[in-house]
């Protein structure tokens, strides 16, 4: 797994990125570009579905970080080896690109474990953390995991579209809404967050108003 900040273009660390292949630093470049468009679009419909300022929702996503996973096979005992553990994303919303189309993400619903099939050229869209705070539970984190293919490799890449390490994020509320969560630093929280081992949305009470 390797993990880099692609966005805001300022934050970017150069040196971390791999030098080789040669075209890769260009087509990251661009692939993040691309990206960060689509974010944009994305955040603009939900900001008018809920109606929530646009500089309000463009806080929350300003900050871009790709994540390449690899899951390699596991011929032996592939059903007692998890690629990722139950987890949300601890980001605004998570644009995932499932690179070679192998199977192995599953999202919870009601308790059950659905797989969810790749569909080749098409990006999927989990809501993170940040998002649940601030719509006060309207959109709900999504809690997923990976299992490990026998034969088949895996490779996927996470867009994770955060807000700013130095803000805070703070429930919108409508009229006569009971606030459900609490203002939470970004810094604070994403250090709560790695900071204990993934499980489940547990993360997630750390915001909740008890
Ligand atoms: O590989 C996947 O499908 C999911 C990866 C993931 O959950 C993550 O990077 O947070
Ligand atoms: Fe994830």
């Amino acid at each position: 797994m390797f993990c880099i900040i692609t966005q805001p273009p300022e934050a970017r660390d150069i040196k971390l990125w791999p030098a080789q292949p040669l075209t890769f630093m260009k087509s990251l470049q661009d692939y993040s570009d691309e990206l960060k468009k689509f974010a944009h679009s994305i955040a603009t419909i939900i900001g008018k579905i809920l109606n929530i300022e646009p500089q309000l929702m463009g806080d929350n996503y300003a900050v871009q970080a790709l994540r390449m996973n690899y899951y390699p096979p596991c011929p032996s005992i592939p059903e007692k080896v998890l690629g990722f553990s139950p987890h949300s994303d601890g980001s605004f919303f998570t644009i995932l690109t499932e690179v070679n189309s192998v199977k192995g993400l599953q999202i919870r619903r009601h308790g059950a474990w659905i797989p969810v099939n790749p569909q080749p050229k098409s990006l999927l869209v989990n809501v993170g953390d940040f998002l649940e705070i601030m719509t006060n539970g309207k959109y709900k984190s999504i809690e997923h995991r990976v299992t490990i293919n026998s034969h088949m490799e895996r490779l996927s890449i996470s867009a994770f579209n955060n807000p700013k390490i130095d803000g805070v994020v703070s429930p919108v509320l409508g009229s006569n809404e009971k606030t459900l969560y609490k203002t939470v630093g970004v810094a604070d929280y994403l250090k709560h967050n790695l900071s204990n081992k993934l499980d489940g949305k547990r993360a997630l009470d750390y915001a909740k108003v008890s």
